[in-house]
């Protein structure tokens, strides 16, 4: 079994990787790229990929959503919660004050954009592919680099041979980013009681009421959503597709329900899988909306179509 993640070595990717559910023994080979990482996949160069989806302050991955969502399609396997922390880091010597430019990734500038605004006023945000490919590229050339510090896992920090000029500079404490199994398509497993599905949709036109209508197909089945981003479908301005988490598993009735009402009210819906919770809550379904109702309600109308007294 082979398994790539957006690397190098020391992103926390990387650590997502070595906790991704049923991957023990697996090879795992960094990548540059979450579209490399998916397109390995793809192209049968590895069985599963690990890439970053959401991150508990700055949302979604842009890059990971879009590539789901378009290309040939991939399947989720599984979710990873990481516990997201940074250092800033720099060549031996740096002092803070000499700092002129951080890189890392987006997310993880997103996410200390207030400690380097107080720290290093003057300081440009530079982004790189990942926070250990900034560390890396810092660490690796010598003489000009594209930054002067870099914000990283610490352990990235010293395997490039940086130092830390400061720790803990993320905003927000307790940040966490949530990461994906991918495969290519395949059945989804059994559910547990505790899963999440992930859809694609784009809305029929731009109309008033399209997204209601939407959201209408979750709503009247007592499914709520965990997570919906809206994100450009590329053809013009103003055209959206809608990435969606929703609690549940595709073989729970109200579930498989839901997904056939996208199916008939959306142009376009591409199923990405149903998979175990990472936190392994259970959300109880509200009144009339549990498995055992929807079975009631499928023998009650049989009768009533067979003629027998439907009470
Ligand atoms: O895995 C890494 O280290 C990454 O650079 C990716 C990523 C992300 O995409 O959110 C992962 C965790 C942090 O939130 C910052 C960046």
């Amino acid at each position: 079994m082979r398994l790539v993640y957006l690397g190098p070595p020391g992103t926390f990717t990387e650590v997502a990787a070595g906790r991704a559910p049923g991957t023990a023994g697996a090879e795992r080979v960094p990548v540059a790229s979450v579209d490399a990482a998916l397109n390995a996949v793809r192209e049968g160069e590895a069985d599963f990929a690990v890439v970053p989806i959401e991150n508990s302050v700055e949302g979604g991955v842009t890059s990971t959503l879009d590539a789901l969502g378009a290309g040939r399609p991939l399947s989720i396997r599984a979710e990873v919660l990481v516990p997201v922390t940074f250092v800033l880091a720099a060549r031996p010597g740096t002092a803070l004050a000499d700092v002129r430019r951080v890189g890392s990734h987006p997310h993880a500038l997103a996410q200390c954009r207030g400690w380097v605004a107080e720290h290093l006023p003057a300081a440009l945000a530079v982004p790189a592919l990942s926070t250990a490919a900034a560390a890396q590229v810092l660490g690796g050339a010598a003489g000009e680099a594209p930054y002067d510090a870099a914000l990283c896992a610490e352990p990235a920090a010293l395997a490039a041979g940086l130092e830390v000029l400061a720790r803990d500079v993320a905003d927000n404490a307790g940040a966490v980013t949530r990461f994906v199994v991918v495969g290519r398509p395949a059945a989804p497993p059994p559910p547990t009681g505790s899963d999440k599905t992930t859809v694609v949709a784009s809305l029929a036109e731009d109309r008033s009421g399209a997204l209601l209508e939407l959201l209408e197909q979750f709503a009247t089945r007592g499914i709520n959503l965990t997570r919906i981003e809206s994100r450009p479908q590329g053809t013009e301005l103003g055209r959206y597709t809608f990435s969606i988490d929703c609690e549940g598993h595709v073989a729970d009735p109200r579930v498989s329900e839901a997904l056939m009402g996208l199916h008939r009210v959306c142009p376009r819906v591409r199923y990405l899988g149903s998979y175990p919770r990472a936190d392994g809550l259970a959300p109880v379904p509200p009144p009339g909306t549990a498995d055992a109702d929807f079975t009631a309600a499928r023998a009650w109308l049989a009768d009533l179509l067979s003629g027998r007294p439907a009470t």
